[in-house]
């Protein structure tokens, strides 16, 4: 079987294989990965599908759904061309050094060439045990499945960097998982997402050569990562890679990280789990494991309950902690670059993009031409502190006020505290913390913000223009927690229509979509303090 793909497997052909085939749970020296093959599963059965990442690597999206395919994305069967394999990487976890860990429960099918000669490596997560398993199962259940499926394409279609999900299929198998880590483990649907990126690799595959002082592997993946992923660094295709061009890819790994970590501010993602493992070289999202999406703006917050003490990973330390993951891949790659200042430097330019860019994303989430910092400092500070004050859904907030009429610099709007309110309720989560204090404070700020807007000489002031650029980077729509847990719970009925919406509505954030309102509305009271959709465990 083809399905019309062809397979071009660089990571295998580059990288030193693991010379041991057997497949037991060990540690793996000097291997890039281990050949491994999906574990055969009882009763395979397609949940969802994603059209746009069937044509992004040429696959006929007639084969979305067909038992051909089922059986082979539930890791049944292997298509012509397909060098299934496990990935060797280490990992940082919570600011500690692990050692290795490894694709555990991913398995790599290979990596489509396409006629326009990008490559695509397709990987199932929870195919079964692989060297790297540890004393898991390699498993994943429906619920954790169903939450990265939605999610990785709600991401792309934010315009958020991400890898993606070609499919959603049920495995037929029961899972053992202790969701609480109470001792009451129960049963679960087992499930598999298969994922799409250009590549896989991570901080983690080269911490772990570097902690092992095996320079010649992590030269050998360095080589392979820049000429596959970073050829345009090269001045010629087999230009000798030095520590000029390393320094230079690090310097891009800091500042597509510094991008995406924006993206995530500017949407309300939280990561819950950013360990060096589940860093992209590439800079995009990988892992969708506890995460969340801030509905009420609280900087603190972090869905993982495994955080709750630490809270490492909240909302608005993300933009550190990706820093820190950088020191630590800058750090493996001293042995190569030989001095630190050149991987230094990659750090400065990660504080500056970062700085740049997320002054001009709160701009744009203003609706404003660009930032000045002279007044724009005080006016996004008060902002975030006027969002605490009152809890506020913080998606809906920046939908309502772009619909606030501001007028023009010739004809201000008079602002009423009860039109500004009307927008502006919806986003209040209880209406008591609506004091008046609040509203002075609110007041006060919207009238800041009006002579701001007002005073905006690369924009036209008009409010529909303003409105408009403002809807273009505020999304209506995001995978809310409890969403993607009604999803779940439908599913696990045997009811997946509730995916296939979401995943239609998902694919057009920014649009209002009427008759979809429902999805845009604020988390219901029932939602507050339920598993699933306020805290998330790491049991998946
Ligand atoms: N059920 C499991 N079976 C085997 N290994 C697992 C399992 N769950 C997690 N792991 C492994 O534990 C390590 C850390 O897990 P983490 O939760 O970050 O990753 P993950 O959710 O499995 O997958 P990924 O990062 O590939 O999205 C990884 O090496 C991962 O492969
Ligand atoms: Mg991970």
């Amino acid at each position: 079987m083809t399905f019309d793909l062809t397979f071009d497997n660089r990571f295998t052909r580059d990288l030193p294989a693991d010379t041991e085939p057997r497949n037991f749970t060990r540690q793996v020296h000097q291997a890039g990965f281990s050949r491994v093959k999906p574990t055969p599963v009882s009763a395979p059965k397609w949940v969802a599908g994603s059209k746009e990442v069937a044509e992004l690597i040429g696959l006929d999206p007639k084969w979305l759904g067909s038992a051909e395919l089922t059986e082979v994305l539930a890791g049944n069967a292997l298509a012509d061309g397909m060098d299934p394999f496990a990935m060797c990487y280490g990992g940082h976890q919570f600011g500690n050094w692990a050692g290795q860990l490894g694709d555990g429960r991913a398995i790599n099918l290979g990596e489509v060439v396409t006629a326009d000669e990008k490559h695509w490596t397709l990987q199932l997560k929870g195919a079964g045990l692989t060297p790297y398993s540890r004393t898991a199962d390699g498993l994943a259940v429906l619920r954790s499945s169903v939450r990265e499926f939605l999610c990785s394409e709600a991401m792309h279609h934010l315009g958020v960097p991400t890898t993606r999900a070609l499919s959603l299929v049920l495995t037929g198998e029961k899972v053992l998982r202790d969701m609480f880590y109470d001792g009451h483990p129960e049963h679960e649907l087992g499930a598999i997402v298969c994922r799409v990126a250009p590549s896989f690799i991570r901080f983690g595959n080269f911490e772990i050569f570097a902690s092992r002082e095996d320079t010649e592997t992590l030269q050998t993946l360095v080589e392979h990562t820049i000429r596959s992923e970073f050829s345009h660094l090269l001045s010629e295709p087999d230009a000798e890679i030095g520590p000029d061009v390393i320094a230079a890819m690090f310097e891009e790994v800091c500042r597509t990280t510094a991008e995406m970590v924006v993206h995530w501010m500017r949407v309300g993602f939280v990561h819950g789990v950013m360990n060096t493992d589940n860093m992209s070289i590439l800079g995009l999202t990988i892992d969708y494991g506890p995460y969340g999406w801030l509905e009420d703006y609280d900087p603190d917050w972090t869905p993982n309950t495994t955080d709750a003490q630490g809270r490492r990973y909240r909302y608005a330390h993300q933009p550190q902690i990706a820093q820190w993951n950088l020191v630590a891949l800058a750090n493996a790659l001293v042995p190569l670059v030989k001095e630190a200042e050149p991987l230094q430097r990659g750090i400065a330019v990660y504080v500056e993009e970062f700085q740049k860019s997320w002054h001009s994303m709160m701009a744009g989430k203003l609706g404003l031409s660009k930032y000045e910092s002279e007044t724009d400092d005080e006016l996004v500070d008060s902002l975030l502190t006027l969002l605490q004050l009152a809890e506020t859904d913080m998606t809906i907030f920046y939908r309502r006020l772009a619909d606030i009429e501001l007028g023009t610099r010739e004809q201000p709007v008079t602002l009423e505290l009860a039109a500004v309110l009307r927008h502006l309720s919806e986003a209040h989560y209880v209406a008591d913390e609506v004091t008046e204090e609040y509203q002075q404070a609110l007041m006060d700020w919207m009238r800041s913000y009006q002579s701001r807007v007002l005073a905006d000489d690369g924009f036209p002031a008009e409010d529909s223009q303003r409105r408009q650029r403002m809807n273009a980077v505020n999304p209506k729509y995001v995978l809310r927690n409890y969403l993607a847990q009604l999803a779940i719970d439908a599913c696990d009925k045997g009811d997946d229509s509730l995916v296939s919406e979401l995943l239609e509505v998902l694919r057009r954030p920014y649009d209002d979509q009427p008759g979809k309102e429902r999805f845009a509305e604020k988390r219901p009271e029932w939602a507050r303090h339920r598993p699933g959709c306020s805290m998330l465990s790491c049991s998946s």
